[in-house]
């Protein structure tokens, strides 16, 4: 059995080597991910390894032999394709892993993260609609141990930092973000994108999607004249009536 049996090759979709390429490609057709930006991250806890993209590749067309393979415990790379070098966003996805605890990122070129990012200043803010249940209050449930969702009459709080001309310059920001803001389960990076990250590829697939969609309604609400984060029946009192926006 070789090197590569072991870290990338598998028949199990779930596999990290597998799904990586598997929501690049449905990521592309979002476009989340085209043109090269945007990548995804996956820790394979079993194992202990870190997932990671190349760089500049067609992140849709990617295989699990273009991938890297990081040990989570020296962060030495098991596996290097020679042709390549490990995505620039490496060092953030590495910070969300040892002060994030997180098991997986996403990171979009999203329109909608963007948009936000312009109309915005350095918070994104969204209250009282019902698709903010999809997303992580921050806080666990004493009993039973496990995170507690935002409520419907919660208000969703994204912090916006500074694009950079390299992507390792973002570090300081993303973990002064991490300290003024513990709860988050994401960072938008303006006129660039988002950072998501949470305790598994599937959670974070959801918080993602869950995002992506409030974000997108928030730029409608505030084309409509209406404050994303206004209260419950507010909303008629900033109304445009008659916009065509
Ligand atoms: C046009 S993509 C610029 C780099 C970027 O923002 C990104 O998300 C992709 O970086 P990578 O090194 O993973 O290709
Ligand atoms: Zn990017």
């Amino acid at each position: 059995m070789s090197l590569d049996d072991v870290l990338i090759r598998s028949d199990d979709p779930h596999h990290p080597a597998n799904l990586i390429c598997t929501l690049c490609k449905q990521f592309f057709h979002n476009n989340w991910c085209t043109g090269t930006g945007g990548g995804i991250s996956i820790k394979d806890s079993e194992t202990n390894r870190y997932y990671l993209a190349p760089s500049g590749v067609q992140k849709e067309q990617m295989t699990p032999d273009d991938l890297f393979v990081m040990d989570a415990q020296t962060l030495e790379y098991l596996r290097a394709p020679e042709l390549y070098r490990p995505s620039a966003c490496t060092p953030l996805f590495l910070a969300c892993y040892q002060k994030k605890d997180a098991g997986a990122i996403i990171h979009t070129h999203s329109q909608n993260a963007v948009m936000c990012s312009l109309i915005f200043g350095d918070e994104f803010r969204i209250a009282n609609i019902e698709q903010i249940k999809a997303l992580p209050s921050g806080e666990v449930d004493p009993v039973t141990g496990k995170p507690i969702a935002l409520s419907f009459f919660d208000t969703l709080k994204i912090p916006i930092i500074e694009n950079m001309a390299h992507e390792d310059e973002l570090i300081d920001d993303l973990h002064k973000t991490f300290a003024e803001y513990p709860d988050t389960c994401a960072v938008i990076v303006r006129r660039h994108g988002i950072f998501v990250w949470g305790p598994t590829i599937d959670k974070v697939k959801i918080f993602n999607e869950a995002i992506d969609y409030l974000m997108e309604l928030a730029i409608k609400m505030y084309k409509m004249g209406i404050p994303p984060d206004c209260g419950i029946g507010e909303e008629k009192k900033h109304l445009v009536r008659g916009t065509d926006a």
